[in-house]
C-alpha cells in the first residue's frame, strides 16, 4: 500500500490506471473500525483500484468541536488499510488541501441541510460537500464509499453529484454495530465505561420507533412523542439533540408514513455527540 501525502503525488500515481481501471475512493477521517473497513471491502470487491483518503477536514468543524481532539493513529490505519486492500492512502495536510488563499465552497441547499445535523453544526455540510468535491477533483474516482450512519451527509452527497453533474456513482452502506447494537463511530472512543453504557439508549430508542410502526402506528407526531418519552425512561445520562422521522430520500417530515422512512437521532453523553438512524420500508 502506498502511503500519498500530496495532490501532484497522487495524481502521477493515478495517471497510468486512467482510463482503464476503475478507482473506488472511501473518503474517512481515520481511526478506523470495522464500519470503516466494511466500506474499504466492497470498494475492493468492486473496483481496480482502492484509494482511502484520510483527513480531519478542519472546514466541517464548527467553533468548540472537537477537531483538535478528534482521535488519530496513523500508523494503526495504515495497518488495517493495507490488511483491508486498500492499495493508496491519500493523507494530505490541512495546508496541502487549504491554500492560504483558498476561497471557494460548495452550498448545500437549505431544505436538506436546515434540520438534524445540519441545524447542530452550521457550516458542517458546507465543510462536507466542499472537501467531498475537493477528493472527488483530486482522485476521479469512478465510484465513492459511504456509510449509512452519516445518513443527512450520504443524501447531502448524492444531491451533491447530481446537482453539479459530479462523474461519480455513490455507493451508501449498511452501519455496522457493536454486538450489543451500538452503531462504530470514531468518536465512540471519547466514551467513559459509564457513558458506554447509557450510549445504547440511542439505538434501542430506534428500535422501539421500529416495534410502534411493526404494529401499526401511523402518526408521525404520536410516533417521534413516545419515541421521546421511551429515551426517557431509559436513563437520565443523555442529553437530546434530536430524534426525527424522516422520507430517507429528502429528509422531509412524512405527512404519512409509507415507503423508505428513517428513524433517526443524535444525543450527547457529556463532551461526545453520537448520531444513529434505521432505515425501514413501511
Ligand atoms: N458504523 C459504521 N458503519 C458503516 N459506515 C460507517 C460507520 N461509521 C462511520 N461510517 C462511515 O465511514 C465514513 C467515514 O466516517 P468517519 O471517518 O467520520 O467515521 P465515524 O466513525 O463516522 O466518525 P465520527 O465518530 O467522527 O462520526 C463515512 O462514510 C461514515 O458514514
Ligand atoms: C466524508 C468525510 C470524509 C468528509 O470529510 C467525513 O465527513 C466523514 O468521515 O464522514
Ligand atoms: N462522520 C462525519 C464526520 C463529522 O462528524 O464531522
Amino acid at each position: 500500500m502506498k502511503v500519498v501525502r500530496t495532490i501532484k503525488e497522487i495524481r502521477e500515481a493515478l495517471a497510468p490506471c486512467r482510463p482503464s481501471k476503475t478507482v473506488g475512493l472511501v473518503p474517512t477521517m481515520g481511526y478506523f473500525h470495522v464500519g470503516h473497513l466494511s466500506l474499504m471491502a466492497h470498494a475492493r470487491k468492486e473496483c481496480d483500484l482502492v484509494v482511502t483518503s484520510l483527513f480531519v477536514n478542519p472546514t466541517q468543524f464548527g467553533q468548540g468541536e472537537d477537531f483538535e481532539s478528534y482521535p488519530r493513529d496513523e500508523k494503526r490505519d495504515f495497518k488495517l488499510a493495507r490488511d483491508a486492500g486498500v492499495d493508496i492512502i491519500f493523507t494530505p495536510g490541512a495546508d496541502e488541501m487549504y491554500e492560504d488563499d483558498f476561497g471557494f465552497y460548495v452550498q448545500a441547499p437549505e431544505e436538506l441541510t436546515n434540520r438534524l445535523c445540519g441545524a447542530s453544526r452550521p457550516g458542517h455540510f458546507q465543510g462536507v460537500a466542499t472537501v467531498v468535491t475537493k477528493l472527488f477533483n483530486i482522485i476521479q474516482p469512478q465510484r465513492a464509499y459511504f456509510g449509512q450512519k452519516d445518513l443527512q451527509q450520504l443524501v447531502v452527497i448524492k444531491r451533491m453529484v447530481k446537482d453539479l453533474n459530479q462523474p461519480v456513482e455513490v455507493v451508501g452502506l449498511p452501519i455496522i454495530r457493536e454486538a450489543d447494537g451500538l452503531a462504530l463511530s470514531s468518536r465512540n472512543v471519547y466514551l467513559s465505561p459509564d457513558e458506554r453504557h447509557n450510549a445504547l439508549a440511542l439505538y434501542q430508542t430506534l428500535r422501539f420507533g421500529r416495534e410502534l410502526l411493526d404494529k401499526g402506528l401511523r402518526n408521525t407526531e404520536e410516533l417521534k412523542t413516545r419515541m421521546k418519552e421511551f429515551l426517557k425512561t431509559q436513563n437520565s445520562g443523555i442529553r437530546l439533540d434530536y430524534l426525527e422521522v424522516l422520507n430517507v430520500e429528502n429528509l422531509s417530515t412524512p405527512k404519512t408514513l409509507a415507503g423508505s422512512i428513517a428513524l433517526a437521532g443524535a444525543i450527547w453523553l457529556g463532551k461526545t455527540r453520537l448520531i444513529d438512524n434505521i432505515i425501514l420500508e413501511v
